[in-house]
């Protein structure tokens, strides 16, 4: 893959189509000379909050581009030209999470369970591997996980939202994503790393019930909020699904982030789980004798 490391590689780049667009930016399908697809990211820099903001952004840009996983799309270049933020990324060419949902939840059809922990293993591999670099998602849900032609899964839009002015960015995700957040980001004590697991386990929960755990027709924040203090979910139909799913699910949807899995559990899970529906010998479960560290009310797992 080229790597662009000047301002003057964007000249270089042939405009195909726009493929999007978000509350602070446009995204467009481009080639490079060398004939390969990828999206190019337009951010208008007089969204973000402050100087400090900006500068912070583009560290925050710096450190994503050294992460290189399947699972993850690669941000490959960022400049700023003319008082707007490019950044080039890899191009996911099939849609994302949340179109496949709506397709199945429009046809009145469930998500087989083998095609949820599918694409699960692919999201918490990317998870993981984000975590071990100590970098935060911070806005998983199911239209940031694109998915390609190939089948392949890659966490995206890593969240830089932060660094947008707070009334437009609080606006925003008021509107776009409450369904997913985790009480300690409701209280506002502190986004984290089991905060991401918060949101890994509500999209875990959506691919199975098509909707996210906490939603409710016309409810507003403040019940909203309510529910997710309470952790109070409809649960999943145990014909359906296996109780490994739900297993998972309540270990990573539980209030308090201490008693949360973190990634690599939750990829050990999502692994076993993947192997299984393909028919391949269950690896050994290594949290079956974890008792001491088990939340009191959530087993972490009772295999069938
Ligand atoms: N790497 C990519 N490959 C393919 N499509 C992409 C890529 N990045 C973004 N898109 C698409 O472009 C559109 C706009 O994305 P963008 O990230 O700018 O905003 P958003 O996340 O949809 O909204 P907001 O930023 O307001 O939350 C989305 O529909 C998204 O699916």
């Amino acid at each position: 893959m080229t790597q662009f490391l000047q301002a003057e590689d964007l000249a270089s780049l042939e405009v195909d189509k726009k493929i999007g667009k978000g509350q602070f930016s446009e995204v467009y399908r481009v080639k490079n000379k060398a004939g390969e697809c990828l999206a190019l990211k337009k951010i208008q820099l007089h969204a973000m909050k402050d100087k400090k903001s900006k500068d912070d952004c583009m560290k925050e840009i710096d450190l994503l581009k050294q992460l290189e996983h399947e699972n993850i799309i690669r941000y490959y270049a960022s400049f700023v030209v003319d008082k707007e933020l490019n950044i080039v990324l890899e191009i996911a060419d099939a849609g994302d999470l949340s179109r496949l949902i709506r397709h199945f939840k429009k046809n009145h059809r469930l998500l087989p369970e083998k095609s949820v922990w599918k694409y699960f293993v692919q999201i918490s591999r990317g998870l993981a591997y984000m975590h071990s670099k100590r970098i935060m998602h911070r806005d998983i849900k199911p239209a940031n996980v694109f998915i390609t032609s190939q089948g392949v899964a890659k966490l995206g839009d890593l969240g830089l939202g932060r660094f947008f002015s707070t009334q437009t960015y609080k606006a925003h995700s008021i509107v776009g994503t409450p369904y997913y957040m985790s009480p300690e980001r409701m209280n506002e004590t502190g986004y984290n790393f089991k905060s991401d697991i918060w949101s890994v386990g509500c999209l875990l929960y959506e691919m199975a019930a098509l909707q996210s755990p906490f939603f409710g027709e016309k409810m507003n924040l403040y019940a909203l909020v309510k529910k997710i203090e309470k952790c109070e979910y409809p649960p999943l139909p145990s014909n359906i699904y296996s109780q490994q799913l739900r297993l998972l699910i309540s270990n990573c949807i539980c209030n308090d982030p201490n008693k949360r899995f973190d990634a690599e559990q939750v990829v050990i899970i999502a692994e076993r789980m993947h192997a299984h529906c393909q028919g391949l010998p269950l690896p050994e479960n290594p949290f079956q004798q974890r008792n001491s560290e088990t939340p009191s009310n959530q087993p972490i797992s009772s295999e069938s």
